[in-house]
């Protein structure tokens, strides 16, 4: 459960008396997540989440992701509306930490989504960039090749207390991806989810109801958005690759925003640093547990163990079929 910061009665009722949204029935800490406090709150009128932000959120970036999920709304995309105070405020304070209430939106989130869900998400994740390109906000990725670089600096060499061999793996690779990385100019680039895991994705059936979790969004190339997605949808709980799973997110990709033969190539390159980005993530989280906190930190050999994956041949043969 991901609650950082807590929230009394007092302090809830005080934080809504601002807004038009009604008396709480219902209000209770979330059980997923790892980046802020979430809270599920239902009123009288209507259901919301309450989100405090917290360590990796910087303050100053939060009227761009709170615009950008306001814009894709009226674009016509199924992502959460962020409430606005009386005042017409969406970003506002509880607690000592900024805070929103964000519109709920329905639908479950899959453990183990199939060859179908693959397939919507890929078209979903086309129309967010086709749609992304009328939005005017731009941020850089802080989690890209230097933001993996301050990692591991602040992971500083105890990689290993997690795994033996794990900070000379996380070298090589990122001394490979240094030198390989695309250059911004390289393949088409615009604002991208970044973090579009199974769990910030929600279904009715196999139909795509929501998209949610904002909060990495940023301008970075297309096609890593795909290559993240790969790494978190086209694996099964033993982490083998599901050749079908990928193969029907690139389809429905590429039925609704076709992909050049440069971006398709630079595929297997962009899954390697998206592999190395949430290893580095989860093993910063595992080396610096919060002990007050109520979370479930994510296992970070996972992704090691993808991003070996991804540096085979057989991922490369897959698209080239
Ligand atoms: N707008 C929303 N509508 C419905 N459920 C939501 C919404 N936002 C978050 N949730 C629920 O809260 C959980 C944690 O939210 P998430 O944004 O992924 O957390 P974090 O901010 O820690 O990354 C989600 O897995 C989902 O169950
Ligand atoms: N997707 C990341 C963790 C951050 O996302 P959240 O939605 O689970 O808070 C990972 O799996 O490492």
């Amino acid at each position: 459960m991901a609650v950082y910061t807590k929230v009394s009665d007092t302090q809830l009722a005080h934080f809504l008396s601002a807004y038009d949204v009604g008396m709480p029935r219902t209000f209770k800490g979330i059980a997923e997540g790892v980046e802020n406090s979430n809270f599920y709150l239902e009123t009288d009128r209507d259901r919301f989440i309450l989100t405090l932000y917290e360590k990796r959120v910087n303050a100053e970036e939060l009227p761009f992701f709170l615009s950008l999920m306001q814009y894709l709304v009226e674009a016509g995309l199924p992502t959460a509306a962020p409430v606005a105070d009386r005042e017409g405020e969406a970003l506002k304070a509880l607690n000592g930490r900024p805070a929103a209430l964000i519109q709920f939106v329905t639908g479950v989130s899959k453990d183990q989504p199939d060859e179908e869900d693959c397939a919507a998400l890929g078209i979903m994740l086309a129309r967010l960039h086709k749609a992304t390109a009328g939005f005017d906000g731009k941020r850089e990725n802080n989690l890209s090749v230097d933001g993996w670089k301050t990692l591991i600096e602040r992971c500083a060499g105890r990689a290993d207390e997690c795994s033996d061999g794990l900070n000379a793996f996380i070298n090589e690779e990122m001394a490979a991806l240094d030198k390989e990385w695309p250059g911004g100019d390289d393949l088409p680039r615009g604002v991208i989810h970044a973090d579009l895991f199974p769990d910030n994705v929600l279904f009715t059936g196999h139909d795509i109801t929501g998209i949610i979790d904002f909060y990495f969004a940023c301008t970075d190339f297309y096609a890593y958005d795909l290559a993240v997605c790969l790494n978190s949808w086209c694996f099964d709980a033993k982490r083998n690759f599901i050749p079908g799973h990928a193969k029907a997110m690139i389809k429905g990709y590429e039925a609704t925003r076709g992909l050049s033969d440069v971006e398709k190539k630079s595929l297997p390159l962009l899954a390697r640093g998206a592999s190395l980005r949430f290893l580095l993530t989860r093993l910063y989280d595992w080396l610096n547990q919060e002990p007050n906190a109520l979370v479930t930190v994510k296992d970070p050999l996972e992704y090691a163990e993808k991003s070996r994956f991804f540096r085979s041949d057989e991922f490369r043969n897959l698209l080239d079929d």
